[in-house]
């Protein structure tokens, strides 16, 4: 299946998840959100007691559990040898340790390769960290989201109960320091990126700015190569 593939990176709390689903929803794509990926590597590590301090140990276990990842943007799964994490892998404990796990290369190793098969020839939106840089660098349409702290902080807290903005604010700040200064693979623009403020900006708002750049990205051809619109579901005409 060769497809279009949107390549979604930015700080936590940017609206990654939201708008990939958006946009995989309007132009029927598939959607993986690579977060979820290094969430429930997490999830797994924790469980077995791994001792997440020891890179070296957390390099020698992190073939063995079985991720698989579901890209349904209506409803996103992701299971851990055979148990669905969805909910576990959103608590405090993987949340905080997540970004330890992520900064180790062989979890990365392991991760994009999985990640590349599971893109194939395209046809999907990919959120994450790396993937405008590492992942899929030739992906035709890359953006990098972002806004202020305070109000990926608000947004945050919104959602969830019994969280102040500050702590959101202070929770955010060090896992994105976290995941922008570790040597592999940090958080970065890519190279080709648009980058869009969300700050003023309503989710459904953002979307449209999303699906307008693709519409222009389109009609200017430079979705054309290795990645051509056509998608896997089948109410979204080719490009003729
Ligand atoms: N433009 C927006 N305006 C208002 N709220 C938004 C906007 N974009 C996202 N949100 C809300 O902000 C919260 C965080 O968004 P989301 O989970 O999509 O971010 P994310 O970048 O995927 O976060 P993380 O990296 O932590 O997984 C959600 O509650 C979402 O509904
Ligand atoms: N491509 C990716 C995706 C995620 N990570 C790391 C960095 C985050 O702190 C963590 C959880 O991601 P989230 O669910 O908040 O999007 O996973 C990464 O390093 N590379």
């Amino acid at each position: 299946m060769s497809g279009l593939v949107i390549a979604m990176d930015g700080p936590s709390g940017s609206g990654k998840s939201s708008v990939s689903r958006g946009v995989a929803r309007a132009l029927g794509l598939r959607y993986l959100d690579t977060g979820a990926m290094y969430r429930a590597m997490t999830w797994w590590m924790l469980r077995e007691g791994v001792d997440l301090t020891d890179p070296a140990a957390v390099a020698a276990r992190c073939g063995e559990p079985e991720l698989v990842a579901g890209t349904d943007p209506d409803g996103p799964t992701i299971h851990v040898d055979g148990i669905d994490v969805a909910g576990p892998i959103r608590e405090a404990d993987v949340t905080g340790a997540v970004s330890a796990v992520a900064a180790v290369p062989e979890v990365r190793a392991r991760l994009v390769a999985r990640q590349r098969e599971i893109i194939g020839a395209g046809g999907i939106v990919v959120e994450g960290r790396d993937i405008g840089s590492v992942v899929c660098p030739d992906a035709p349409v890359k953006i990098y989201l972002t806004a202020s702290a305070e109000a990926r902080a608000r947004r945050r807290s919104a959602e969830l109960t019994g969280s102040s903005v500050d702590d959101q604010q202070a929770a955010m700040a060090r896992r994105d320091a976290l995941d922008s200064t570790r040597k592999a693979d940090p958080l970065l623009m890519a190279d080709g990126a648009i980058e869009l403020d969300t700050t003023a900006l309503s989710l459904e708002e953002v979307i449209g700015e999303v699906l307008s750049l693709v519409a222009k990205r389109r009609s200017s051809g430079g979705a054309s190569g290795a990645h051509e619109f056509r998608s896997d579901r089948d109410h979204i005409p080719e490009r003729t």
